[in-house]
């Protein structure tokens, strides 16, 4: 079974906030001082953050678990409990979150330093001077930290290349990169290079260096989702410039503008923008006699093809190449850095605020709570918020007990449970705690 490193399913938990406390002022002439408890810290949240360095989601690998600490408790004498950390994930840009149960996007990180909160500590819980009153000056009253949020995070991610390599298997798509690529290292060492889209990045004598990369794995189908295909062409997606690799050496007896033909038609079946999209057509591998009949083929059949179908769109130009002697590969490259700066200035003056950070939310839950009758009688409440309200509640207390109890009342709980048909001393469970209902 082939793994594919681009895509991660990892679960995080935000840290509790801290516990609020009861607590009273004992000083040495007010034996009978007011309350004193402080509230809880907050919870730490976890935040994913762009870091430039980062390629690939090889690192969720092995680590898929996040969990942020816990907020420290209130303290007596009215001192809050601090703060948690939060936890900061790095990520590689190009990284697409969503959650994994409902499918919702929460977030696009795309530009560096980009960040976003994916789970949200927990709130402290107030200490008991925040519940001193003029009529109850001493409450025994505190909430305990409201629980971190706990979901199931699935990571995506859309590499994030200047220009992508195209073209068949076996026109020279991996040779090409390899050599106008300085030699990275890393990625050699991640021995996946035939399945995942291979980087590197080319240093121009008299423009800027920018992102190559290779996306093999492009055949008749992909673009339906017939075999590896797909999972490549998501990364084609965002680059800026298309180069594609045709074998003018006529390999195996193909007609080399018969197989560019192909190719257009994945990269359109996926996304018709693709057509428009800036191509510089590398005619590859020149050093084989044929491909000088071949290529002047190609061009014919190319100019003929863009008047009958696109007559006001510009012909991609041709660059004639050979990997292996190195012909007309500094050529190339340069152009190819043209065509980005040109395209990069372009998408600026489409939408001149570059962040393009999407952030969507969850609707909160429907309903306050769920009320259903097991089997043997008991009743059971269920439901987010309920449960958030009941984990919040601190029970140690009859005070802050008759204040949950207030605050179910006031849900409609106790109504509810009337309508079921309860009768006092039926056993009411909320996760695992059971209480006596009393009218
Ligand atoms: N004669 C000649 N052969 C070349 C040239 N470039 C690549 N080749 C050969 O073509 C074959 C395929 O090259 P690759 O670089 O593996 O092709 P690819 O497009 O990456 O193929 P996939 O990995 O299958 O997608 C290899 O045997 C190369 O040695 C060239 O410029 N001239």
């Amino acid at each position: 079974m082939q793994t594919f490193f681009d895509y991660a399913k990892i679960w995080v938990k935000a840290g509790k906030g801290g516990d609020g406390m009861v607590a009273f002022l004992r000083e040495k002439y007010r034996p009978d001082g007011g309350p004193a408890g402080g509230d809880g810290g907050q919870g730490g949240s976890i935040i994913f953050k762009v870091d430039e360095g980062l390629r690939t989601l090889m690192d969720f690998r092995y680590n898929r678990h996040f969990k942020a600490k816990a907020g420290q408790n209130g303290m007596p004498k009215g001192m809050y409990g601090r703060g948690a950390e939060d936890l900061v994930v790095s990520v590689p840009p190009g990284t697409v979150v969503r959650d994994f149960d409902t499918q919702q996007l929460i977030a696009d990180l795309v530009t560096p330093d980009d960040e976003v909160v994916v789970a949200k500590g927990g709130r402290g819980g107030r200490g008991n001077i925040k519940f001193a009153t003029h009529r109850n000056p001493a409450p025994e009253i505190a909430e305990n930290g409201e629980p971190g949020q706990e979901r199931t995070l699935q990571l995506e991610l859309k590499l994030i290349a200047d220009a992508g390599l195209v073209g068949f298997p076996s026109v020279g798509k991996s040779t090409l990169l390899s050599i106008v690529t300085a030699a990275q290292p890393k990625i050699g060492d991640y021995h996946f290079t035939t399945i995942t889209p291979n980087l590197g990045v080319v240093d121009t004598r008299e423009h800027s260096s920018f992102v190559l990369a290779d996306l093999p794995g492009l055949i008749e189908g992909a673009a339906t989702g017939v075999g590896l295909g797909f999972q490549f062409l998501r990364h084609v997606e965002r680059t800026k410039v298309i180069l594609h690799v045709i074998d003018m050496g006529g390999f195996e007896n193909r007609d080399p503008f018969e197989d560019y033909l192909k190719i257009n038609e994945e990269l359109m079946a996926y996304d018709e923008n693709l057509l428009y999209r800036p191509t510089i057509i590398v005619a590859n591998k020149m050093d084989i006699p044929e491909a000088e009949l071949y290529i002047e083929e190609f061009s014919d059949k190319l100019r003929r093809h863009f008047a009958d179908h696109y007559p006001n769109m510009e012909v991609p130009e041709i660059y004639p190449i050979s990997a292996y002697t190195k012909q007309g590969l500094d050529k190339l490259m340069e152009k190819t850095a043209v065509l980005i700066a040109q395209e990069e200035e372009r998408l600026q003056a489409e939408a001149p605020s570059q962040s393009q950070e999407v952030i969507y939310e969850l609707p909160e839950e429907e309903a306050d709570f769920y009320l259903n009758r097991e089997a043997d009688g008991t009743f059971v409440l269920s439901g987010k918020k309920i449960e958030k309200m009941f984990k919040m509640a601190n029970l140690e207390y009859d005070e802050s007990a008759l204040r949950f109890a207030r605050q179910l009342k006031a849900m409609g709980v106790d109504q509810a449970l009337t309508e079921k048909g309860a009768q006092e001393g039926d056993i009411v469970r909320i996760l695992d705690y059971e209480f006596e209902f009393k009218l």
